[in-house]
């Protein structure tokens, strides 16, 4: 049986690639989108495969068997796609960033009152995850850390969830630290970028790039580098593959694509 998939969000940058992924898995089954412009605006692929098109989530779910949701769109919406979701028992691939701790923590409560599996991942790229993995290590080490997160200049949230989540995981094994000078001072705002437990995080946006991450550690008379990049879309497809093939033998939330790898 081929898994049925609904993707919302078909027509945006990772919508569209997904839109593929899906369509060339001999696994997967595409059974519909969600899509919060009219039906006639035209999705690459839908039309000519027949695959429809829904405006409302809920006539969507209604119409259609569906085993996975992935969702590929903004914070704002997926919230409510994911709930109305996990609340009919569909399984949740969500790849969108910029969610509330607060929304975390319900999508969680929600999938577990449900018994029901949602992956939740700021990065479905393999290679961020073992950066981000490396860092949680290195951290053990060198305390002392500031993280520079580049994407291309039409992404919508600061800092990344990448950059959120690799900060989240170093905090683990981290004591809480303010670094650089005890006076420093910013005689510009912002020019020492964010601070989340006094672990720095700086956000470029230009054109150009796509999805990039530096994570700098530093310790007497020497630095140590892990960085990441994402050339185009594609470095997150066998990510997404994973999560749905994952997700269906979940009955929880994840958050995280480290925990459903075994990085051993
Ligand atoms: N986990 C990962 O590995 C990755 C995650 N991302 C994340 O995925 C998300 C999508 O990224 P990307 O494809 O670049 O973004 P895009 O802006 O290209 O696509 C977003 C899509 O969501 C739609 N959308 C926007 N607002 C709403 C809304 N209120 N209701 C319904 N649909 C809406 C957009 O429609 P419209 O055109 O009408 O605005 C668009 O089709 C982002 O959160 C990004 O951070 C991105 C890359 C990798
Ligand atoms: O918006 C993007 O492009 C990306 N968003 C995710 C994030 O916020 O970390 C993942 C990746 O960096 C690309």
């Amino acid at each position: 049986m081929r898994i049925k998939i609904v993707i919302a969000g078909p027509r945006g940058r990772m919508g569209q690639e997904a839109v593929k992924m899906v369509l060339d898995e001999p696994d997967f089954q595409l059974v519909g989108c969600i899509d919060r412009k009219d039906k006639e605006v035209q999705v690459p692929f839908l039309a000519e495969k027949g695959i429809p098109v829904y405006r409302d989530a809920e006539e969507c779910f209604y119409a259609q068997e569906v085993d996975v949701l992935i969702d590929l769109t903004v914070a704002e919406s997926s919230y409510d796609y994911v709930m109305m979701a996990l609340r009919k028992q569909i399984r949740c691939v969500v790849g969108t960033t910029g969610f509330s701790n607060e929304q975390l923590q319900t999508m969680k409560a929600t999938a577990k009152e449900n018994s029901t599996g949602c992956i939740i991942a700021p990065n479905f790229a393999l290679g961020a995850i073992l950066m981000m993995h490396f860092s949680k290590i290195a951290a053990k080490f060198f305390p002392d850390i500031e993280i520079i997160e580049k994407h291309h200049d039409q992404k919508i949230d600061a800092p990344s969830g990448t950059a959120i989540k690799t900060a989240e995981m170093i905090k683990n094994v981290r004591n809480s630290k303010i670094q650089g000078h005890p006076d420093e001072v910013e005689t510009m705002q912002g020019a020492r970028g964010a601070s989340d437990d006094g672990i720095r995080i700086h956000s470029l946006r230009l054109p150009g790039l796509v999805a990039h991450q530096e994570v700098i550690f530093g310790g007497e008379g020497q630095t140590l580098t892990i960085k990441h990049d994402s050339m185009n879309r594609k470095s997150f497809m066998e990510g997404i593959k994973l999560s749905v093939q994952q997700v269906m033998n979940l009955k929880e939330y994840v958050y995280g694509l480290e925990n459903v790898l075994d990085l051993a």
